[in-house]
């Protein structure tokens, strides 16, 4: 007997998707469907190329498929994804979702994971963005072996000058690092430095991006209240440390993401630092700057624990030769980074989802 799209996609609609408790084919996930014989052949579309379930749903996809259709069938899945985008976006259309990463103390790794991060989503496969938009230190230009490099720019049919982000790694890169003497401290006036920020958001040629990733600088200043309160975000993502000074600091930036006048999602909390393993004794742990502080923030506030970045000299080595460790696959840093950004990822494709899914 002939097997018909009506049964294939019959079956389908028994996975569900655990995110948004909607089954595949009413999320509008299943693309291209071709039945040849029993060699049954779809597309699995996904809202971010980072989802953490894509091996789950692949799984659930050929069991429900051989269990109603027909245990035989030859099945192909091939899956790709769509960057999702929350709906009320009216500026900077090309730009899919604006993720800040910030921490309320200086020095707690905040550009190492916001570099990480650009580079697993990158490598994932996502169209990824990094503006720093640290005016005391900007630290990105080291973190890609980009010191000294100097944007170009390009302009329009209107007429209107753009910058050209410099691209490293699949990502597209603009510092407040590239325009500043390395060796010269810049000082940034309050309205000087905002209207510095914002040209790097609206006066640059992106494209088009899934993920713009923001390096804030440290604490709670005027950056934050102009990038907050001039462009759409799509969450928070903060970086602490778990000793008592960072995570008061902490607490502080946390709480004003949480303010009605900004309101802006928390995707989770990421505890850097968070213990030592001497490579001579891969069993012990050190917790040198105490224990599960970021967790316990995360639960206090009631937003999500992202994981925990040990303390180890390829993160340090990576940031200071500009080849962020995430850049090595097999490292199991990697492989952590990897973990945080599909939850991050995960995270703002269930805020887009109004009816979006991931
Ligand atoms: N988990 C880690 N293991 C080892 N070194 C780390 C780790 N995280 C960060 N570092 C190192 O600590 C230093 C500070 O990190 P980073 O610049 O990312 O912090 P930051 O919070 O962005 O600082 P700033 O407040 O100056 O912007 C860097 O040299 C970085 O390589």
């Amino acid at each position: 007997m002939e097997i018909s799209s009506e049964q294939v996609l019959a079956a389908l609609r028994n996975v569900e998707d655990p995110d948004f408790k909607k089954d595949l084919v009413t999320l509008n996930m299943i693309k291209e469907l071709t039945i040849v014989d029993k060699k049954i052949s779809f597309t699995l579309e996904l809202t971010t190329p980072a989802c953490p379930m894509k091996d789950m749903l692949k799984n659930a996809c050929l069991n429900a498929i051989k269990y109603f259709v027909a245990q035989d069938a030859e099945i192909h899945i091939n899956i790709t994804s769509r960057v999702t985008k929350p709906t009320d976006t009216t500026q900077l259309a090309a730009i899919k979702n604006i993720i800040l990463v910030s921490s309320g103390k200086g020095g707690v790794g905040k550009s190492t994971v916001a570099s990480n991060l650009a580079v697993t989503l990158a490598a994932d496969g996502a169209k990824v963005g990094l503006i720093d938009a640290d005016i005391y230190g900007p630290s990105v230009p080291t973190m890609f072996g980009l010191v000294g490099a100097k944007p170009s720019a390009r302009e329009t049919s209107e007429g209107k000058t753009l910058i050209l982000p410099i691209e490293k790694y699949g990502i597209k890169l603009l510092s407040l690092g590239f325009f500043a003497d390395p060796d010269q401290p810049v000082p940034w006036r309050g309205p000087m430095a905002s209207n510095a920020i914002k040209q790097l958001f609206n006066d640059a040629d992106w494209g088009e991006l899934d993920y713009l990733i923001v390096d804030l600088p440290p604490g709670t200043g005027d950056i934050h209240i102009t990038i907050t309160q001039s462009f759409p975000i799509a969450g928070a993502v903060i970086v602490t440390t778990p000793q008592q000074v960072a995570l008061a600091d902490t607490r502080k930036g946390l709480a004003m993401f949480k303010m009605p006048s900004i309101n802006i999602p928390v995707l989770g909390v990421i505890e850097n630092m968070a213990y030592f393993t001497p490579e001579e004794l891969p069993d012990n742990r050190y917790y040198i700057f105490g224990r599960d502080g970021g967790k316990a923030l995360a639960t206090a506030f009631g937003v999500p624990f992202l994981g925990e970045i040990p303390i180890v000299q390829g993160i340090t080595e990576g940031g200071d030769n500009g080849t962020p460790i995430a850049l090595d696959k097999e490292s199991k840093m990697a492989a952590a980074f990897a973990e945080i950004a599909g939850k991050i990822a995960q995270q703002v494709s269930i805020n887009n989802a109004q009816p979006a899914n991931c």
